[in-house]
């Protein structure tokens, strides 16, 4: 099967500005991707190019296996923009109704119930709060029952309760085989709920992977006590970070080695575990080693 998202070389340019500088990616079927980066990083323009919003300078994109300029392309893919406004003279279900039509489907009656509003389904939308309009905008990014849901800061406005029945509605989508673009500055959010994740910086893919790949088996962390100077040097000497009887290393070649000279050097071994760097302190070492 194609995949959700096929974005080949893609670039564009305001004026002089370059927003986005040969950007590759894809997203596959029931996949969950995050894309982070700083503000400016060119990640809505890389949204809305993929929707055909915006026209690229150059690249391809193919959305569930058509090229996104076809609207039969975009008729499967539900989107939540940035920023959005529903007229507020329309009732929720109104706002619904309105989308399920314009995407010629009777639309799914569950979605106000999805995202916590199915009580308020005959109230108008101009009295809605701010949380509540970003609630009735991933209710109509859903109502057309899509293959592919590209979300773009879709919990800015949510309360914790909020934000958490979104990280749940994503992972029931992902089960049910939908795959998920999600551009978010929530880290925790992304870490929480994305197989993988592209980072963007200055236009440019900075790094990409899943989290294992970017977070894990760099490092070893070890509860020890009893580290005389020798044991200290074969943890690596000053490249070692203690705190109290913690210490970091990088992941060395072969654990069980290096357990067993410790032990030898008399050093008492409490926990030996992977070290698992957060993707906060890791997005900010790429960024940082990018500039
Ligand atoms: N319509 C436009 N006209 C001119 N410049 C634009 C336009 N849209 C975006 N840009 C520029 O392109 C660059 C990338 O913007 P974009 O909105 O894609 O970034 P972003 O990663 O989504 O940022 P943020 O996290 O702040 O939302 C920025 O330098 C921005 O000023």
């Amino acid at each position: 099967m194609s995949p959700a998202v096929w974005a080949d070389g893609l670039r564009k340019r305001y004026r002089k500005r370059v927003a986005v500088d040969g950007v590759s990616f894809t997203v596959g079927r029931g996949e969950v991707l995050g894309l982070l980066g700083p503000n400016g990083a060119g990640k809505t323009t890389v949204i809305k190019m993929l929707l055909g919003l915006v026209r690229p300078d150059a690249g391809e994109t193919m959305l569930l296996g058509r090229p996104s300029r076809e609207p039969r392309a975009r008729a499967r893919v539900g989107y939540l923009p940035e920023l959005f406004r529903y007229q507020p003279w329309l009732t929720a279900s109104e706002v619904l109704r309105l989308h399920a039509r314009l995407a010629g489907t009777a639309g799914d009656p569950g979605v106000l119930d999805a995202v916590g509003l199915a009580d308020r389904a005959d109230d108008r939308v101009g009295g809605f709060s701010k949380g509540m309009q970003q609630r009735l905008g991933l209710a109509v990014a859903l109502v057309a029952r899509p293959e592919l849901v590209v979300l773009d800061e879709p919990t800015s406005a949510l309360d914790p309760i909020g934000r958490a029945d979104v990280r749940d509605l994503l992972l029931a989508l992902r089960d049910k085989g939908v795959a998920v673009l999600l551009n978010s500055h929530l880290i925790g959010e992304v870490e929480r709920v994305c197989d993988r994740v592209v980072i963007l910086d200055r236009g440019r893919v900075a790094a990409s992977g899943t989290l294992p790949e970017l977070l894990g088996g760099r490092e070893l962390r070890l509860h020890l006590d009893g580290v005389a100077p020798a044991a200290a040097d074969r943890l690596g000497g000053t490249a070692a970070v203690r705190d109290g009887d913690w210490w970091t290393i990088a992941l060395p070649d072969d654990v069980p080695a290096l357990v067993s000279d410790l032990v030898g050097l008399g050093v008492r071994v409490h926990a030996v575990e992977p070290g698992r760097i957060s993707l906060e302190d890791r997005l900010l070492t790429i960024l940082r080693g990018t500039r």
